[in-house]
């Protein structure tokens, strides 16, 4: 969507195994609450999620914000110590964002520290589903299909961009990015309307629009995608004790995502080449735990080296194919 926006000669297709609602980025919470990548500068993470929160902000503050399944969500970020509990890099993006009061904390006896922030939360399969519908106004394709391999795509397109996320070890050969499995239940709890997040101790509850998501694990290098009942009363029970009319809560369904994760998301150009060809391709892929908190931000970066890209085509065609 982001190229089809910023590059409006392009034209873009998208080819996937798998669609919304069965991909990765469905299962996930949606939070806007980043996730450190260690081998990423902070300034750069800091800009992809500052261009995220903004972009989303905008929807949120407009009339589509319901059907993109953006909400403004307030809550606590809460610590049995103060020690884990320092200011995140995110801090002055995110709204209002400051220590606890004291009778904030009554609310949570076993825990010592916490910070309240407003920040925004998508609805996962709603957005998805908008930028589908966004792309085909855009004029683009969109079809099902496996890749096996990039060079497949070269007599068809100019430049390919690479979003294949945990995909892109099989596909690409990355040994650098690894699956972390992630557990979480979607309920319905609708008089929920604060966020909670224990970091240290793996649980959050996070409503949104249609459901109520509550988590989690993380299991790296687990490739297991069958839902673990066991898992599932775990994470049930330890969101009722920090939320206890939880109890109620109805309608539990139990998904499970892998995670793509790798030390540095990887936005990077690369020139493919075999003989005489060469194939043009713009990686986006590793995201980790963050990949909505960061989804505009790398976005608008790999829309500036596919222009790059196009830029550097021997014989640039009137209309690009990616
Ligand atoms: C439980 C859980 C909770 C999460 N919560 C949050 C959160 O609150 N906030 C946040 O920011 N992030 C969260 N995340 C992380 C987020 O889900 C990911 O970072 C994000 O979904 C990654 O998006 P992606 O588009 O790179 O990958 P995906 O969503 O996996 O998309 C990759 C696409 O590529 C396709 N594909 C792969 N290989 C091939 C191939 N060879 N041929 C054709 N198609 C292929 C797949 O079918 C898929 O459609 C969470 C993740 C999990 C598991
Ligand atoms: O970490 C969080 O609290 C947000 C959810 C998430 O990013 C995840 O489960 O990977």
């Amino acid at each position: 969507v982001c190229i089809s926006e910023t590059i409006p000669r392009c034209s873009v297709t998208i080819i996937s195994d798998e669609f919304t609602p069965n991909t990765t980025s469905d299962v996930a919470a949606g939070m806007l609450i980043p996730h450190t990548y260690p081998g990423t500068p902070i300034y750069q993470q800091k800009q992809w999620f500052k261009e995220t929160f903004d972009y989303l902000f905008a929807i949120n503050n407009s009339s589509e914000a319901l059907s993109a399944g953006i909400s403004l969500v307030s809550g606590w970020q809460i610590f049995k110590t103060n020690s884990n509990a320092e200011l995140p890099f995110w801090s002055d993006i995110v709204l209002g964002f400051r220590a606890m009061t004291e009778m904030e904390l009554k609310k949570f006896p076993q825990y010592r520290f916490g910070q309240a922030f407003t920040t925004l939360k998508c609805d996962c399969p709603s957005y998805l589903l908008r930028l589908e519908k966004r792309l085909k106004g855009n004029g683009g394709e969109v079809h099902a299909k496996r890749i096996t391999n990039l060079w497949d795509l070269q007599n068809d397109y100019d430049i390919v961009v690479n979003c294949t996320g945990i995909g892109s070890r099989e596909l690409i050969g990355d040994l650098k990015i690894y699956p972390v499995r992630g557990q979480v239940l979607k309920v319905h709890a609708p008089w929920l309307n604060h966020f909670i997040r224990d970091p240290d101790g793996l649980s959050y509850i996070y409503p949104g629009i249609h459901n109520v998501t509550l988590g989690e694990t993380r299991e790296k290098d687990s490739w297991n995608l069958s839902p673990d009942p066991n898992i599932s009363k775990d994470i049930f029970d330890k969101c009722c004790a920090l939320e206890p009319s939880l109890q109620k809560a109805q309608d539990i369904k139990v998904r499970v995502g892998l995670r793509p994760a790798r030390l540095a998301v990887r936005l990077q150009k690369e020139i493919l080449v075999q003989g005489e060809k060469k194939l043009p391709v713009v990686h986006n892929y590793g995201h980790g735990s963050g990949g909505f908190s960061m989804h505009w931000g790398t976005a608008k970066e790999a829309a500036r080296l596919v222009g790059e890209c196009i830029a550097t085509l021997q014989d640039p065609l009137p209309k690009a194919k990616l």
